[in-house]
């Protein structure tokens, strides 16, 4: 049976659900296994011996939230993640996710052109599955610096700009090298020919099967599967 894609409407539904009574989730958890996933995902495919300097882009909603989360966990994993984060939110969650990373003494930077210069990767935390329409500032200046970067982007749920079901329209966005889909990709994965992981092992089987996500098994304990070669072959 073959993985589900995602519409953004059924994305944020599931999210919802997670977090409803019924789920119990809260987001701090959620974003917690998130940002986990997407840590373990980039020491998979970017050994810290050729990729140790990851420069982290942080958007303003929750995608820069498991930014966040991943570069305490890249921290802990012995790289030396460096973070752009240029429109914070006032939201306690997120206060207390800076604070943890300023408390590893992870850089925070205003710098990105000067820091597309000092690192060996980019995670993209920019937009996840809320993102619409035409790219606002500051992130339009952000998206065209990194479609003129040469370094790897690793993307986060979905490659930022890109629309969450129509992929790279009118080409105003990057294309990554790696994408890390959590839950369940979406429907602009479609598009992506590149090494694609996915992560957030957190569904329940009943609501994995109310949304006929057809998630493969997580190898043992990893908290990510290559689904790369999965999806080529269902192409
Ligand atoms: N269940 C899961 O899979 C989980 C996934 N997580 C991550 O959360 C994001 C979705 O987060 P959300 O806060 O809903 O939205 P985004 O981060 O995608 O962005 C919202 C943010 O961006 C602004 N925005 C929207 N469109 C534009 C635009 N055209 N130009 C500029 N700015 C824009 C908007 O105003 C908001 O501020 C998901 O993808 C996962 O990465 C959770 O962490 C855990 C559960
Ligand atoms: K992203």
């Amino acid at each position: 049976m073959a993985l589900k894609y995602l519409t953004q409407k059924i994305a944020q539904t599931i999210d919802e659900e997670l977090m409803s009574q019924a789920g119990g989730f809260s987001i701090d958890q959620l974003m917690e296994l998130a940002g986990l996933s997407v840590a373990q995902a980039v020491s998979k495919i970017y050994d810290k011996s050729n990729f140790s300097r990851v420069l982290i882009c942080c958007g303003p909603g929750n995608n820069g939230g498991d930014g966040l989360v991943a570069a305490r966990h890249l921290f802990h994993f012995g790289y030396k993640p460096n973070i752009f984060y240029p429109k914070r939110t006032k939201k306690e969650l997120y206060q207390r996710l800076v604070t943890q990373c300023e408390n590893l003494k992870i850089p925070f930077t205003d710098d990105l052109s000067e820091q597309l210069l000092q690192n060996d990767l980019v995670l993209d935390a920019i937009f996840g599955f809320s993102f619409s329409g035409e790219v606002k500032a500051p992130f339009d200046h952000v998206i065209q610096k990194l479609k003129e970067t040469r370094l790897p982007i690793a993307s986060v749920d979905i490659p930022s700009a890109w629309d969450v079901e129509k992929g790279n329209i009118g080409n105003r966005g990057f294309t990554p090298s790696m994408l890390i889909s959590l839950t369940a990709p979406k429907l602009c994965a479609k598009q992506f020919n590149g090494t694609h992981l996915l992560g957030g092992r957190f569904v329940p089987p009943e609501l994995e099967r109310k949304y006929g996500l057809n998630i493969p098994p997580y190898p043992g304990t990893e908290q990510v599967i290559d689904i790369t070669n999965l999806l080529k072959e269902k192409l």
